[in-house]
């Protein structure tokens, strides 16, 4: 083992716990608190454990949580006019619509339907619009948090190469734009790319976002990369049992790596952080309130 191990649950502490002194100073600032809508459709179990992390998260800032929890078989057009009414909610900062959604409702319908300004997840298109052409808007969480734990290991990421494994509008486009705002020489693999090991091997930073346990190996990487893992893969194990993996071979790629984050404790708790991060920055905006340069 020659990686540092980066330490995303402790960053995503210090970053909750910077947030929260900021939410003190606006809400002496204001006499509100800034307020975070999150909206979960169905029962589905996994999403379930991480809305309650979220809300957690939230109230332990100092912002309020509103937690809606609606029936797998609401109607989408149901589902928009509550949006609506967190649109016009003077209380609601930011808006999370948990994904995945039930079939019979198309998620890029209900995410044109949230006001871009309270787009804390940066899912919409005119954010989507904004980070790729330099614009404040929102930048998607996960994203966010990997830049954040990169520019903490490596400092200026300026010329360095960096691939992207995965192109999802959730983690992989956005992930590529930021890292290009860094002056990164950025490639976007996917899983039509010819010889994926030699293109990783050029790399000095790898976000691997591809949803496979185990997908990279550590003889894919340059001795020395910095190696961030947002793969989540639930994988049975021996009795029934099951453990979280990301989508790096943590065995072999920490004998390679100059740094890596694990599974869990490394990108997921970042997320959450980003989010009561840019839930703060929505509620800051609205009222002029004056934020540190780098939260
Ligand atoms: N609109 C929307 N926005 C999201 O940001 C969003 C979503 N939908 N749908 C689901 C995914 C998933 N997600 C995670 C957040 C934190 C952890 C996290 O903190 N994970 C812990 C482990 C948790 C465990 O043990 O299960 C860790 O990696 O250490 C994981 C996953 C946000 N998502």
């Amino acid at each position: 083992m020659s990686a540092r191990i980066i330490d995303g649950k402790g960053a995503a502490a210090a970053l909750r716990a910077k947030v929260a002194v900021e939410v003190a100073g606006y809400r002496a600032a204001t006499g509100r608190a800034p307020g975070l809508a999150v909206v979960l459709v169905g029962e589905d179990p996994a999403s379930a454990v991480y809305v309650r992390s979220k809300g957690k998260a939230t109230l332990e800032a100092g912002m309020l949580s509103f937690e809606h929890k609606l029936p797998a078989e609401i109607s989408e057009g149901k589902l928009i006019d509550l949006i609506n009414e967190l649109n016009s909610d003077p209380a609601v900062d930011g808006i999370l619509v948990q994904l995945p959604l039930p079939d019979h409702i198309d998620p890029n319908q209900v995410i044109l339907a949230i006001d871009p300004d309270k787009d804390v997840d940066g899912f919409h298109p005119i954010n989507a619009g904004r980070l790729a052409i330099g614009l404040t808007g929102f930048t998607p969480c996960t994203p966010l948090g990997c830049l954040k734990l990169l520019k903490a290991e490596l400092g200026d990421l300026s010329g360095k190469n960096a691939v992207v494994i995965g192109r999802s509008n959730i983690v992989g486009k956005p992930m590529a734009m930021l890292l290009l705002a860094e002056h990164c020489t950025v490639t976007i693999a996917h899983s039509r790319t010819r010889d994926l090991p030699e293109v990783v091997r050029a790399a000095d930073i790898v976000v691997a976002a591809v949803g496979r346990a185990g997908m990279v190996k550590g003889d894919w990487l340059k001795p020395g990369a910095t190696v961030i893992d947002v793969g989540i893969n639930r994988v049975a194990g021996e009795g029934g049992n099951s453990h979280l993996a990301g989508d790096v071979d943590f065995a072999s790629a920490s004998q390679i790596a100059g740094a890596i984050t694990p599974v869990p404790g490394g990108v997921g708790p970042m997320t959450i952080a980003c989010l009561i991060r840019n839930t703060l920055v929505s509620a800051a905006r609205r009222d002029g309130f004056e934020l540190p340069e780098d939260l």
